[in-house]
C-alpha cells in the first residue's frame, strides 16, 4: 500500500494549480512562487529551452530584470549540467561552477551574493527537452536528500502539466489558423481562448480582484483604451462565474444602428415591423442564465439606454411588437473606452444607467504601463505564430526587443499581436525556411511607421508583396497609409472610437468595419 505523506499532499495542492483554469503564464508564475514557499528557499526559476538558449518564463526571488533577460546560454556549465541529466542535480555552496544568476538574486541592494546551494532538474515534454527548473537556497545545507526526492516527485507532475499547456496552446493555434479566435469574432457567442498574459504588478493585482468579483453577480464595467483586452477580461469574468455553463453573449453597441438596436437586444414578434416574418428572441434572451457583454456601451443611443435601464431594474424584457413581459436572469458586463462620466456630463449617457453599470468599475491599464509584459506578450504571440507557420524557432532580434519596449502602443495588445503576426509572415515571405532559427529584426516590425514611409511604399528587398520593378500593389500602400492614419486618429482621441470617427469624418460603424479590415480591431 502506498502511504501519501504530508509533503505529497502539499505538493499535490500546489501543483493542482498547474492544471487549473488559470491562464498559462499565471499558472507558471504561481508554480514558482509556491515552490519557493514549499522548499523555503531564496529563488526559483523556470527556464524554457529555445534552440541553444534558456529563456526565463517565470521567476521568484530573482530581480525583475531576470525575466527581461530573455536568453541565457544553454551551455552555461551549471545549466548544461542540469539540462543534460534526467534527474535532480545539486550543487554545493563550494561548487566551482559559476552561478548563472550572479547579480540577479534578489538580495538587499549592495549586499554581496551570499554563498548558497542550488539544485535543479531538467524538464521533458513528449520525450523532448522542454527546459529546466532551478532552486537556489541562500542558507547552505537547505537542500538535503529529502528535498531532492521531493523535487524529483514534483518534476513528474510539472512535466504532465506542461504537456497539458502545450496541447492547449496547439488547440488555440489551430483555432487562430481557422480564424475562429480573436478580434474578428463579431457579435454573438464569444469563442476563443481566455488566456490573459501578464505578470506586471498592475495586471496581477487586477486579476486577483477580478477573480473575487467574478464569483458575484455584480455588474462589472471594464474601462480602458482600445485593444487593452476588455473582451478578454469579460471572458475571464464569465469563465470564473457560476454562469460558466450558460452562454456569454457579446453585443457590440457601437455597431448597433438605433433602428435595429431594440429588436437586436430584446427581440421581436412576427409583424412587429415590415420584414419581421417570424418571432425572434433578442440577445437578452439568448444570454438568459448567463452573461451579456455590452461592448462599447458608451455608444448606445439614448433611447435604447432608457430601455436598457428598465430591464436592469426589473429583469423583464418585452419583445418589440408585444406588451407581454418575459423574465430574464442575465449578468451584465459592460466595457467602454470612453470616459463615461464626461458622457454623463455632456448629456450623452444617462446618469442612472451609468450608476447601475458601474457598481464595480475595473480600469484595465494600457500596455505602455505594463513594463516587462510587453516582452512576455510578444513571446506568447511569437510562439503562436511559430506554431501556426510551422517554424522551428521564432524570436526577436535585440533591436526588435528594444523597439517593442520603447514604443507607446496606442493600439495596445491588439497592435502588438498584429505587429508580431505581420513581421512573422514577412520573414516567411522573405524566404525564411521552416528549419531556420528565424530572428525578427526591428525593421520588420513596422510599428509606429511614419505616414510618409507608408505612402512611399517602404519597399523592402525580398518582400513578398513587392511587384515588378519594386513597386508595391496600390492596395498594400493605401492600406498601410490608412492604418497609420487611423492609429494617429485613435492616438489623438486617446483610444475613443467615437471621437476618432468624428475626427476622421466617418460614420462610427464604417470606422469599425475599416479598422477590422486593416487588422486594427
Ligand atoms: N493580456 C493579454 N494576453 C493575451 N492576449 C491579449 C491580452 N490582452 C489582449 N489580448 C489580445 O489582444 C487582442 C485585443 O483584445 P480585446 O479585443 O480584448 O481588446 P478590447 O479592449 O476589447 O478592444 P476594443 O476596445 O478595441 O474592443 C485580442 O486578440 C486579445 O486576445
Amino acid at each position: 500500500m502506498t502511504v501519501i505523506g504530508e509533503n505529497d499532499l502539499i505538493d499535490d495542492m500546489l501543483l493542482a494549480d498547474l492544471v487549473s483554469e488559470l491562464p498559462h503564464a499565471v499558472r507558471l508564475q504561481r508554480l514558482v512562487t509556491s515552490l519557493r514557499a514549499a522548499f523555503d528557499c531564496g529563488a526559483v526559476a523556470l527556464l524554457r529551452l529555445d534552440e541553444d538558449s534558456l529563456r526565463p518564463v517565470a521567476v521568484d526571488g530573482l530581480v525583475r530584470e531576470a525575466l527581461g533577460r530573455r536568453f541565457m546560454p544553454a551551455h552555461h556549465p551549471r545549466l548544461a549540467a542540469i539540462l543534460n541529466r534526467r534527474d535532480v542535480t545539486a550543487f554545493d555552496h563550494d561548487s566551482a561552477l559559476p552561478d548563472p544568476y550572479d547579480g540577479l538574486l534578489d538580495t538587499r541592494v549592495g549586499e554581496p551574493l551570499p554563498v548558497h546551494d542550488c539544485m535543479g532538474t531538467s524538464l521533458h515534454v513528449d520525450g523532448q527537452p522542454w527546459g529546466v527548473l532551478t532552486l537556489d537556497a541562500l542558507r547552505t545545507g537547505t537542500f538535503d536528500q529529502a528535498s531532492r526526492d521531493r523535487l524529483r516527485r514534483c518534476t513528474v507532475r510539472v512535466e504532465a502539466a506542461l504537456r497539458v499547456t502545450r496541447l492547449e496552446q496547439e488547440i488555440h493555434a489551430l483555432r487562430m489558423a481557422r480564424g475562429s479566435a480573436g478580434g474578428g469574432a463579431g457579435d454573438g457567442l464569444l469563442p476563443g481562448s481566455d488566456e490573459i498574459i501578464g505578470h506586471s504588478p498592475v495586471v496581477s493585482a487586477l486579476l486577483r480582484e477580478l477573480a473575487v468579483v467574478a464569483g458575484s453577480d455584480l455588474p462589472v464595467l471594464l474601462l480602458g483604451e482600445t485593444g487593452v483586452g476588455k473582451e478578454l477580461f469579460a471572458r475571464y469574468l464569465h469563465q470564473r462565474s457560476s454562469r460558466v455553463e450558460r452562454p456569454l453573449i457579446h453585443v457590440n453597441c457601437a455597431a448597433l444602428p438605433e433602428s435595429v438596436a431594440e429588436s437586436e437586444l430584446f427581440g421581436h414578434v412576427k409583424g412587429a415591423f415590415s420584414g419581421a416574418t417570424t418571432d425572434r428572441p433578442g440577445r437578452f434572451e439568448a444570454a438568459d442564465g448567463g452573461t451579456l457583454f455590452l461592448d462599447e456601451v458608451g455608444e448606445l443611443p439614448l433611447s435604447i439606454q432608457a430601455k436598457l435601464l428598465r430591464v436592469l431594474q426589473n429583469g423583464e424584457i418585452q419583445r418589440l411588437g408585444t406588451d407581454r413581459p418575459r423574465q430574464v436572469d442575465v449578468r451584465i458586463i459592460a466595457a467602454t473606452n470612453r470616459n463615461l462620466r464626461d458622457s454623463v456630463r455632456d448629456g450623452l449617457f444617462r446618469a442612472d444607467l451609468y450608476h447601475r453599470l458601474s457598481v464595480y468599475p475595473a480600469p484595465i491599464p494600457p500596455l505602455r504601463e505594463r513594463g516587462s509584459d510587453v516582452l512576455l506578450l510578444a513571446g506568447h504571440f511569437l510562439e503562436l505564430n511559430r506554431m501556426r507557420l510551422g517554424l522551428r524557432s521564432l524570436r526577436l532580434a535585440p533591436d526588435a526587443e528594444q523597439a517593442l519596449c520603447s514604443y507607446r502602443w496606442p493600439g495596445n495588445v491588439r497592435e502588438l499581436e498584429h505587429a508580431i503576426s505581420r513581421a512573422a509572415l514577412k520573414m516567411v515571405s522573405r524566404g525564411a525556411q521552416r528549419s531556420d532559427i528565424v530572428s525578427i529584426p526591428a525593421s520588420a516590425l513596422d510599428i509606429g511607421q511614419p505616414l510618409e514611409d507608408a505612402l512611399a511604399g517602404d519597399v523592402q528587398p525580398g518582400d513578398g508583396e513587392v511587384g515588378t520593378g519594386g513597386i508595391r500593389p496600390l492596395r498594400v500602400v493605401t492600406d498601410a497609409a490608412q492604418r497609420a492614419h487611423l492609429q494617429r486618429a485613435l492616438q489623438a482621441s486617446a483610444g475613443n472610437w467615437a471621437q476618432a470617427a468624428r475626427l476622421l469624418e466617418l460614420d462610427p460603424s464604417n470606422l469599425h468595419k475599416l479598422a477590422r479590415r486593416l487588422g486594427l480591431k
